[in-house]
């Protein structure tokens, strides 16, 4: 990739999409196109085809994509499905028809098998049932996999796969009910401090595990891997560290400074019971993290404070 080479961030007023795009400014890219869902639906192929004419990008950023917390995706099944599948299939057909060099596109952990030995390794993918609550999601993301591989094999098109762990970080997404769990809790946590509550209730038992990497970490992973990994095998992205649901609980009260008490809803769904990374495959390649969860949270909490005083104010 060249400081003048025409990228493509698909979806790059996300929390992901938007952190890429500020790595790759970082690094001196100069040719950074953007569209957002309002002026190019990716869902919609004619449009997709005509942009993809028009602008001939040279590498693509695939981080466009339907996405939500476990509500949300058990929730709008159809539309976790339908979009996610539109928007890869789209996308990556569009970047063989007029000759991208080099696409990325970003999975997620939720794509292996629910009860996946752990940590999980790469090739684990399609070998067990997958997690109910956000099947629909998962579904789609295979698609997208298989997609880059079909037209590596059939075509010799450089289309790489990632697969980021459970993020966080700047424009993330703090709705009650959608939000992923850890901007759920800041939002949940600062509101019962601002209100006095005695308790704030956490969703499910607790004890399910989850890794939780930054954006801007995550970033830097995928600008990495796009200069230097060229192969058709997906890459995990992650720390290969976890903690449960209650411990995060703790965590995020800590940093948010409130004071009462922890309740856990036993009759929400807890979702699949541990999905732990196996980043052997990126660390050989030669990337590792460098936020801590702690320093993360802090910046977490600061984008929760920011977001909510301009939706005060407007
Ligand atoms: N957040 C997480 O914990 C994880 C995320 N991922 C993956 O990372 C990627 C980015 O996620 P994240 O940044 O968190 O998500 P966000 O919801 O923050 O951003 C998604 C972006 O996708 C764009 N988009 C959605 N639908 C369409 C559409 N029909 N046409 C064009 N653009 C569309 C939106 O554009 P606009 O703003 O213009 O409407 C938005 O900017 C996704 O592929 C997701 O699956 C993987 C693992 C975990
Ligand atoms: C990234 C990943 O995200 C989704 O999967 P998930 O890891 O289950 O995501 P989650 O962050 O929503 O929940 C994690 C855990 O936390 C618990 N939990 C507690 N309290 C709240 C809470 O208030 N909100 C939420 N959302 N969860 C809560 C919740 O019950 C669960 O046990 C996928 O659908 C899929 O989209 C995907 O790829």
């Amino acid at each position: 990739m060249q400081a003048n080479d025409p990228i493509y961030i698909a979806g790059h007023r996300g929390m992901v999409g938007g952190a890429i795009k500020r790595k790759l400014e970082t690094l001196g890219y100069q040719n950074i196109i953007t569209r957002s869902s309002g002026s190019l639906d990716l869902r919609k192929q004619e449009d997709v085809d005509a942009f993809f004419a028009a602008e001939k990008p040279a590498y693509v950023f695939l981080a466009a994509a339907k996405v939500g917390g476990i509500y949300a995706n058990n929730t709008y099944r159809a539309e976790f499905l339908y979009d996610n599948i539109m928007i890869a299939a789209n996308v990556i057909h569009a970047a063989w028809k007029y000759g991208v060099t080099k696409l990325q596109f970003l999975g997620s952990s939720c794509i292996y098998p629910r009860m996946a030995p752990q940590p999980v390794k790469e090739s684990f993918l399609l070998t067990g049932t997958l997690e109910q609550t956000n099947e629909p999601y998962a579904i789609a993301k295979i698609a997208g996999i298989k997609l880059c591989e079909a037209y590596r094999d059939q075509y010799g098109c450089n289309f790489i796969s990632v697969m980021p762990t459970n993020l966080f970080g700047i424009g993330d997404n703090y709705h009650p009910q959608n939000a992923h769990v850890l901007p759920a809790l800041i939002r949940r946590f600062h509101e019962a401090k601002i209100n006095n509550r005695a308790s704030v209730t956490v969703w499910g038992t607790g004890t399910p595990k989850r890794e939780f990497l930054f954006a801007d970490d995550l970033a830097d992973a995928c600008v990495f891997l796009m200069q230097h990994y060229n192969e058709k095998e997906p890459v995990n992205i992650g720390k290969g560290e976890d903690l449960t649901i209650r411990e995060l609980a703790e965590y995020v009260k800590d940093v948010v400074c409130y004071e009462g008490e922890l309740i856990f809803d036993a009759s929400k769904p807890d979702g699949t019971p541990r999905k732990l990374m196996d980043v052997s495959r990126l660390r050989q390649l030669g990337w590792k993290h460098s936020i801590s969860l702690k320093e993360g949270l802090v910046m977490a909490y600061r984008d929760f404070l920011q977001q909510h005083q301009f939706k005060l104010q407007s």
